[in-house]
């Protein structure tokens, strides 16, 4: 039995490699040690233009103070994909109001004209939805997700290896077209969204592979590790970014990895958060079977989370879909009626 814990690791990705191009051992144990018994740990090195960081954060906080109705010339409500603005309260986490609005995006890639009933989740194959006259957050963002699609790649790669798999063990799945998402978001306190009380985003795993989140300098994110009752402090780090593992993770190693709980509490009054999560996903249509684990980690693997609540899906896209229309009610009722009861 390990140990709680207490903090999350912070870990360097300019040193994962040697030389010669290899993952270190070094590095494989601590990504290792915190992917299997935190589930979340931070990364710093991982790239981009000085400065990239905070002038996406303030690009976002620059669109959140245009007037509501520019917002609203991108409602979430008007798209098959889940895609653009939603507005204050109107997310719904652990059946409650979450204290952000934000918006969704993703690669913009043409819908499908014909989406099989069957495979009901290729619906999410579409555009985005921009500030027309502010050009500067779709720039900002699409960049960002460029940075983020390599450093999510390479982080999988490394957890591959960590596990005892071949270095480009998921690479198929991600293939052609892979269905990152992205969300630029803020979090008010205050009670300026009543029905939310405390609850910045309520408590929830997240769905795909890899997840990269940028947070400002106000924190609130907090975290359950696998097995343990407290949670603990994601404290913003300068440079750094936070990296969480997803329910795709959780299914494919039977609980070695864990999509780990975690949860922002509302900021104080007056206080304005933002963040930027980045969810590094496969193709809709990828299917992700169970890999096989040395038996020295196989032993140590705790099996699917079993919440009823919470089914956890092989297909990507399933699982991904289950995620958009518990979120999003109206969206749902509006594009997938058929779905929802
Ligand atoms: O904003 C954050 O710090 C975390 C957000 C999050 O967990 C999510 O959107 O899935
Ligand atoms: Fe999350």
């Amino acid at each position: 039995m390990s140990t709680p814990r207490t903090s999350v690791p912070v870990l360097d990705l300019a040193t994962a490699r040697d030389a010669n191009g290899h993952f270190t051992s070094e590095f494989l144990d601590a990504l290792r040690d915190a992917a299997h018994n935190v589930g979340f740990f931070q990364v710093t090195g991982y790239g981009g233009r000085p400065g990239q960081d905070q002038e996406l954060l303030d690009t976002v906080a620059e669109f959140f103070r245009l007037p509501l109705e520019d917002r609203l010339a991108l409602d979430n409500r008007t798209s098959a994909q889940f895609r653009g603005y939603t507005r204050l309260g109107k997310e719904i986490t652990q059946g409650r109001a979450d204290s952000r609005e934000q918006i969704d995006y993703g690669p913009d890639r043409a819908p499908l004209e014909y989406v099989p009933a069957d495979q009901p989740y290729l619906g999410l194959q579409g555009h985005n939805q921009w500030p027309a006259g502010f050009p500067e957050l779709e720039k900002a963002a699409m960049e960002w997700a460029e940075l983020m699609s390599h450093v999510g790649a390479e982080l999988l790669s490394a957890i591959s290896v960590a596990i005892g798999l071949p270095e480009d063990h998921f690479d198929e799945a991600f293939a052609g077209t892979p269905a990152w998402m992205g969300k630029l978001v803020h979090y008010v306190g205050g009670g300026v969204v009543p029905e939310a009380g405390t609850q910045g985003v309520g408590s929830h795993a997240d769905y795909g592979f890899v997840t990269l989140l940028l947070q400002d300098s106000v924190g609130g994110l907090e975290v359950k590790p696998y097995g343990q009752d407290e949670w603990i402090d994601v404290p913003p780090t300068p440079g750094a970014l936070v990296v969480n593992l997803g329910e795709m993770l959780e299914v494919a190693t039977d609980g070695y990895l864990m999509a780990t709980i975690h949860r922002v509490t509302a900021p104080p009054a007056g206080v304005d958060r933002y963040s930027v999560p980045f969810f590094w996903s496969p193709r809709l249509d990828a299917v992700i079977d169970k890999v096989e684990l040395p038996a020295s980690l196989a032993a140590d693997a705790r099996g699917v989370s079993d919440d009823p609540s919470n089914p956890m899906l092989a297909s990507y896209g399933q699982n991904v879909l289950k995620g958009w229309l518990r979120a999003h009610p109206e969206t749902a009722r509006r594009h997938y009626p058929e779905l929802v009861r």
